[in-house]
């Protein structure tokens, strides 16, 4: 319950644990997060960003509050839920052949479309408009099976960006993908959040953190290491703490540069 007057954060995670195998991998997690907002959730091996995505998600047991505008994911019906959040797991497995446009009409499922040969008008929009988002309509009647694993990566993208959800959640995003297609992955990722959604996307990658995220968050062994600006969140100080390491760190058309250089 928020007190009246008071307006809820659009996104908050309160005391969020997640236990996995008899061990605590997200620990007391505490995050409030605005709309129009592209967020970066980075940290070593195994601090526990998947976990924190997959307890967003609704897919792993968790302790703890996560709202979207005041409602509790939880007590959310899951068709509705499936609305509100979208999520591009990490690795995005595709086992059948459909083409790769139907794979996108996939994320129109939560909107009612059973046939994703057969869309209304707005389903058809909203696949054109994701497609066009992650260059990937030349690929449309291609079988997903047979695409690369970069342009598997960015179909499975387009099924996420066609659910148009308000908070959209992405694990590892760009981790298959040639430089080109990570920027521009991470620029329709930002102009998703500046549209209006909230988007969570992990990455190992510093740099495209740095260059395209209005917010990061650092976990280190499952708990909260730092949130903020990437001046911040990947300062000297956090990036030898909690990666050990060093970086580069410069300015490219006015963004923070922030290359990990060497092992301290
Ligand atoms: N099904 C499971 N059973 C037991 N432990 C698990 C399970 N899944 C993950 N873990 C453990 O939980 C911890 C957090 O894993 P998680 O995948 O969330 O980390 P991560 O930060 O996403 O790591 P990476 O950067 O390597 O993808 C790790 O120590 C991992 O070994």
């Amino acid at each position: 319950m928020t007190a009246p007057g008071v307006t809820a954060p659009f996104f908050e995670i309160a005391g969020l644990s997640v236990a996995l195998g008899g061990r605590t991998v997200v620990d007391a997690v505490s995050l409030a997060l605005p709309r129009q907002a592209l967020v970066g959730i980075v940290g070593p091996n195994g601090a526990g960003k998947t976990s924190l995505l997959r307890a967003i998600a609704g897919l792993v047991p968790h302790a703890g509050r996560i709202a979207l505008e005041g409602a509790e994911l939880a007590a959310l019906a899951p068709g509705l839920r499936a609305r509100r959040v979208a999520y591009l797991p990490q690795g995005h497995p595709m086992h059948w052949p459909l083409p790769a446009r139907e794979v996108a009409a996939l994320g129109r499922y939560p909107h009612g479309v059973r046939d994703p040969a057969r869309l209304d008008a707005a389903s058809e929009a909203a696949v054109l408009k994701a497609m066009r988002l992650t260059d990937t309509l030349s690929l449309a009647d291609r079988p997903v099976t047979e695409l690369s694993g970069g342009e598997r990566a960015r179909v499975a993208l387009a099924r996420v960006f066609a659910v148009e959800a308000p908070l959209v959640l992405a694990d590892e995003p760009t981790a298959a993908l040639d430089p080109r297609h990570q920027i521009e992955l991470m620029a329709a990722l930002r102009r998703t959040a500046e549209e209006g959604a909230l988007v969570l996307a992990v990455t190992h990658d510093l740099a495209l953190a740095a260059r395209f995220c209005h917010h990061i968050v650092v976990l280190d062994q499952g708990r909260l290491a730092a949130s903020g600006p990437a001046s911040e969140a990947l300062s000297g100080a956090v990036l030898a703490a909690v990666f050990g390491v060093r970086a580069f760190e410069g300015r490219q058309d006015g963004l923070p540069v922030v290359v990990p250089w060497a092992v301290l």
